[in-house]
Formats: C-alpha cells, sequence, structure tokens
C-alpha cells in the first residue's frame, strides 16, 4: 500500500510542468528528492525538458491493452473472474479505454474463449471503455450481442504475418474487414483498425514503410475511427519508426494515429517518445508488461503501462492515471501468473527502501 501513498498524485514521475513531488511538501517528495536530487534538480524540471524534447502533447490517452494482448499468449486458462477483477482494477486506476478480450476463433487462441463472460461481467462497470477485436463478421455480430459497444480490427503491413495470424492475405483480410466496417458503421459503433508488423516481421523481416501507409491508407477509407500502429515483434528504433510515421501520416490525418510498442529490444518508450514528438497523441501498453502475440514467436511483451505513466509523469504529460493503483492492478496479475513484473517501475518501487518506509 505504501506505493500508492507515494505516487497518488500522480507518481514519483512527476517532475513535469507542475512538479507535483518535489512541491508538495509531503514525506515522499522529500525522501525521493533525498535519493534522487542530482537528476532532478531544477535545472532538469519538466520546463527545460521539454524545451529539449520539443512538441509533446499535454494530454496523452492511454489504450490499456493487458487484459487482451496481454493475456492471449498465456499457456494456462486464467479464470474469467481473474481477468474481471484485473480490468476493474485498471478502471480504478484511471484508464479510460481498456481493450477487455477478443471474439476470434477459440482454436486460435484459447485464452480469450471466454470473451462472452469477461463482458457480461464488466456490463455495469463505468468509467471506461471496452473495446473487443473482431476478426469477421462472426466476431462482429458475437461482440455486439455480448454487449460490445466499440471494436477492433487487426490486419497487417506483412503478408506472411497476416497469413499466420488471421490465415489470409492482406489484401482479403481487408475485404473481410470492409464488411465489418459497415456493420460496425450501421449499429454507430466506432471501429480502431490494428496494423501489425509495421516496421519488422518475424518472416520477411524489414518492411517498408510505404506497405504500412497503404494499410493505413485503406483502413482509414473504411471508416476506422484511429488506426493504431504495431511493431508486433518490437525491432524498431526512433531511426525505422520515423519514416514509418512519416510515411503513415502522408496518407493519415496524424490525430487518427496511435503507436502499439513492444519492448523485445527494449526499444519501446524511445520509440514512444519520438512518435509523441512527431505528434502522436495515443499510445497502447500492457501493464505489467504482460504480452506477445501467439503468432509472433520470440515477441515479449507490451511496454509496459507503469513504465509509460512514470515516463509521461515526468514529462509532465496528463494521462489521468493514478501510477500507484495501476501497479497494484498489475501485481495482482502478476501475483496471480506467479512472476515479478515486466515493469521496471514496479520493480523499482518495490525494490527502493526509501519508498518502502512510506
Ligand atoms: C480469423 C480466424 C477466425 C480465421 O480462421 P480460419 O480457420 O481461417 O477461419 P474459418 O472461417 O475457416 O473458420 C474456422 C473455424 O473457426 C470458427 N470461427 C471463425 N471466426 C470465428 C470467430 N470470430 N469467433 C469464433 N469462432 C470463429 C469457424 O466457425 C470455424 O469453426 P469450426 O467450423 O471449425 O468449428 C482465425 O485465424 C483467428 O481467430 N485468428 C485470431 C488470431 C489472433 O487473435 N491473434 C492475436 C491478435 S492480433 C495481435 O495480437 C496483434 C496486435 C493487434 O496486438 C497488434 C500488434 O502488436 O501487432
Amino acid at each position: 500500500m505504501s506505493q500508492v501513498d507515494i505516487t497518488r498524485n500522480g507518481g514519483l514521475g512527476s517532475l513535469g510542468r507542475n512538479y507535483r513531488i518535489l512541491g508538495n511538501g509531503d514525506g515522499a517528495g522529500n525522501c525521493f528528492r533525498r535519493h534522487y536530487s542530482s537528476q532532478f534538480d531544477g535545472k532538469q524540471s519538466g520546463k527545460s525538458t521539454n524545451k529539449i524534447v520539443g512538441n509533446i502533447p499535454e494530454y496523452v490517452k492511454i489504450v490499456e491493452v493487458g487484459p487482451r494482448d496481454g493475456l492471449q499468449n498465456e499457456k494456462h486458462i486464467i479464470p474469467t473472474a481473474i481477468k474481471v477483477e484485473l480490468i476493474k482494477k485498471l478502471v480504478s486506476s484511471g484508464l479510460r479505454v481498456i481493450e477487455a478480450s477478443s471474439f476470434v476463433s477459440p482454436k486460435w487462441v484459447p485464452q480469450l474463449a471466454d470473451a462472452k463472460d469477461v463482458m457480461e461481467a464488466i456490463r455495469d462497470v463505468e468509467g471506461a471503455r471496452f473495446p473487443v477485436l473482431t476478426p469477421n463478421l462472426k466476431g462482429f455480430e458475437a461482440a455486439v450481442a455480448a454487449g460490445a459497444k466499440e471494436v477492433a480490427i487487426f490486419a497487417s503491413a506483412s503478408e506472411s504475418f497476416s497469413k499466420s495470424n488471421i490465415n489470409c492475405s492482406i489484401e482479403d483480410s481487408l475485404i473481410r474487414y470492409r464488411d465489418v466496417a459497415l456493420a460496425a458503421k450501421k449499429l454507430t459503433i466506432p471501429v480502431r483498425g490494428y496494423i501489425s508488423c509495421v516496421v519488422g516481421c518475424p518472416v520477411e523481416g524489414k518492411v517498408p514503410p510505404s506497405q504500412v501507409a497503404h494499410v493505413a491508407k485503406e483502413l482509414y477509407a473504411m471508416g476506422c475511427s484511429e488506426i493504431s500502429l504495431g511493431d508486433t515483434i518490437g525491432v524498431g528504433t526512433p531511426g525505422t519508426v520515423i519514416p514509418m510515421l512519416e510515411a503513415v501520416t502522408d496518407a493519415v490525418p496524424i490525430k487518427k494515429l496511435a503507436v502499439h510498442f513492444h519492448d523485445t529490444y527494449g526499444q519501446a518508450l524511445s520509440n514512444m517518445l519520438v512518435s509523441l514528438q512527431v505528434g502522436i497523441t495515443t499510445v497502447d501498453s500492457s501493464v505489467s508488461g504482460l504480452g506477445g502475440c501467439p503468432y509472433a514467436k520470440g515477441a515479449s511483451g507490451n511496454v509496459a503501462s507503469e513504465d509509460v505513466v512514470y515516463m509521461l509523469n515526468g514529462l509532465g504529460v496528463k494521462t489521468n492515471v493514478d501510477l500507484g493503483k495501476l501497479i497494484l492492478a498489475g501485481e495482482f496479475i502478476s501475483n496471480h501468473l506467479g512472476r515479478s513484473s515486466g515493469s521496471k517501475v514496479a520493480i523499482a518501487l518495490r525494490k527502493n527502501t526509501c519508498a518502502s518506509k512510506l
């Protein structure tokens, strides 16, 4: 619980525009400053930092994908009640968009075979939106019947990945998704579009930015309200992400884009930061860094939501997420899975003797 107390005003990273920790006069801030004053003195405050990093948004929307992307690859079936409790904890941390599950073939992704039950259990949970993945009309209809108010379709910029993930070519998937988008439009259901393998594919290697832009343009044309650009295997660096974003923003307005980084090579936060610098304001992340795609062998989890919130707090960027409560949600699911969190921030705070006394 001490972790909640020390982060309740926005987190230890809140050293940005409003200097929450250094200025709030509570024990946590003073203790943290004693330990870290050389890193976070006035000269490195949010204001001067922002001059260096340039135009970062004041508010960033976080799309929490832990209950879906985070859990879909888990070998042992997680009880529905645990998934529901996780979602409720994520809502209470302040997250406003939480991808709840997928209406995909249970043969392909057995872990999410209880999508209908999850949706039923969170039907009355207020305060957040709960989009779900739908690979075809069958999934869309099942999702709507289960109460979904938002859906996501998922294409790929790589032919090989499209085949292994959804068993069809990119062009065939776009035909399928047009049907879903049309059906959604009739019901005024917003559709998010994902693109996988935006910089690299496990089979094909480097993916040309023009190919990502092509798929993005198609998803936008069919009416996607947001398009999330996924570095599915986490191989991107700012050096490959920027040219990809340049190509995509020639085809789709930047305000419609989100970024979705996996952290396989430890590049996710740097990739996210450069994305914010070029004008992206929506980022995907997964509590405790859970995840990995069943059809992208070796890919690690998404960037951890706790680490994202810590970085954004440090930049003085608002998220409305309470880092302490988010860490508790991460601990809850990590404890259930019987392993330590994939969030560096969660681990550091647990080990931090200064923080643990508070
Ligand atoms: C797309 C399919 C269904 C094609 O799978 P298929 O085998 O080609 O489909 P099919 O139409 O031939 O149907 C086969 C069986 O699946 C059933 N079926 C068919 N559709 C559904 C459905 N919606 N819900 C439930 N059941 C379904 C269908 O009824 C039939 O059942 P059977 O007659 O054999 O008993 C399959 O490949 C699939 O479900 N793939 C999902 C894969 C997946 O979920 N991958 C992970 C999500 S993507 C991701 O993680 C990346 C992302 C988004 O995070 C971004 C990034 O990081 O890159």
